[in-house]
């Protein structure tokens, strides 16, 4: 049994977490004896400097003929002038949409040990478990874009077939969950808003009637988040919202280093944690790569490897509750990324 796997390490600590997450598959190949073939290309700021472009023509067919794609993060300051005509963030967004993985799924889970490590009150925490189901390749991330003299204009664009398919996946979902599933919109001001209420709710009471649907403004939406989060189950939204309320909702689980991803389409698969490149810390060998390695397991369920993607996510626990944790998470820690690959590789 064999599985290509395409690895874009990309920027800042990009290339950090995906190195720990190629040597867990090799230790994973290793006990599982499976055949892992891990190519790794160019994206981001990295395949800038190399090439010119964020997304070499290279890249795009390596990654759709692989089976899964990992991510590590692009982006920095280094390619961050307003007036460049290329960004690494172009990269990332042609990517997701050259391999059409519209949803975008990122479960919020906040391990029993690291409740500390949380700004909130572990009060607040108790019984937190819900998946934000984020519309990733429409919206106003990929409307078109205009600058003029005074002004700038980005459109925001949704058509009902984009919006059916991302519900339909959210329902899937809520159905091996709780039933329940919080829509949210901006209905009040935007037209987009409406039509994605409109044919949200339609498709639930049609289709799936045992789920309890609900519709939450944004705003109003990000404080419940924080006030009540025990509240959600399923969080169905749109690319822009899911983006910011996902990274919101990682202060629950105490760092944006915990948050894992799946970006999925018809037979493709782009596995990411949320997080961005963090110029901040990179290259100091101390990033967080428990959302990456986490990443990784997803990708093995989606690829159909449960007792492997199961092994990751056991010594993923097994090390956060011996204490293996990064200064983003317990302040004073001088435990490296490479430690934490360490661990969960012993733990396997
Ligand atoms: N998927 C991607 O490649 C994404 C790329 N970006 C890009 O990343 C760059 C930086 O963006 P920011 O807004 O600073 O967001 P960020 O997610 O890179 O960092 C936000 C904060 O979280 C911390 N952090 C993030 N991941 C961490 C980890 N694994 N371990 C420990 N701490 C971690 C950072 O140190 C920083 O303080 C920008 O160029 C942005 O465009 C942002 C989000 C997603
Ligand atoms: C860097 C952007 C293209 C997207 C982003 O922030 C994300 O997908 O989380
Ligand atoms: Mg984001």
């Amino acid at each position: 049994m064999s599985i290509n796997i395409v690895c874009l390490p990309g920027d800042g600590i990009g290339p950090e977490v995906t190195e720990s997450v190629i040597s867990v598959l090799n230790a994973v190949a290793d006990k599982f004896k499976l055949e892992i073939n891990i190519d790794q290309q160019l994206i981001g700021g990295a395949a800038i400097d190399a090439t010119g472009d964020p997304l070499p023509a290279k890249t795009v067919s390596a990654c759709q003929n692989a089976d899964a794609v990992f991510l590590g993060a692009i982006g920095g300051p280094k390619w961050d002038d307003p007036n460049a005509k290329v960004r690494p963030e172009q990269g990332l967004l042609r990517l997701r949409s050259a391999m059409g993985v519209f949803s975008n799924i990122r479960p919020l889970t906040v391990f029993p040990e690291l409740v500390d490590a949380s700004p909130l009150k572990p009060k607040v925490l108790e019984g937190v478990d819900f998946i934000v189901v984020r519309e990733l390749t429409g919206g106003i991330y990929f409307g078109d874009k205009h600058r003029g003299e005074n002004f700038a204009t980005d459109e925001c664009r949704y058509s009902v077939e984009e919006i059916e398919r991302i519900t339909k996946v959210a329902c899937e979902l809520a159905m091996q969950r709780g039933k329940k599933i919080t829509s949210v919109d901006k209905a009040n001001v935007l037209e987009t808003s409406r039509l994605w209420r409109e044919v949200v709710t339609k498709l639930v009471s049609q289709n799936y009637p045992e789920i309890k649907l609900e519709h939450q403004l944004v705003d109003s939406c990000a404080m419940k988040m924080i006030q009540n989060p025990a509240h959600f189950d399923v969080v169905l939204t749109e690319n822009m919202f899911g983006d910011i309320l996902s990274d919101e909702a990682s202060v629950l689980a105490g760092s944006m280093g915990l948050l894992a991803s799946s970006s999925i389409g018809e037979g493709s698969g782009l596995f990411e944690p949320i997080h961005g490149s963090a110029p901040d810390i990179a290259g100091q060998g101390i990033a967080n790569p428990y959302a990456s390695i986490l990443s990784a397991a997803m990708m093995l369920r989606w690829l159909n490897y449960l007792a492997e993607a199961d092994a990751i996510e056991t010594a993923v626990k097994s090390s956060i509750a011996s204490g293996i944790l990064t200064r983003d998470l317990k302040s004073e820690s001088e435990i490296k990324t490479h430690q934490v690959t360490h661990a969960v590789i012993q733990n396997l």
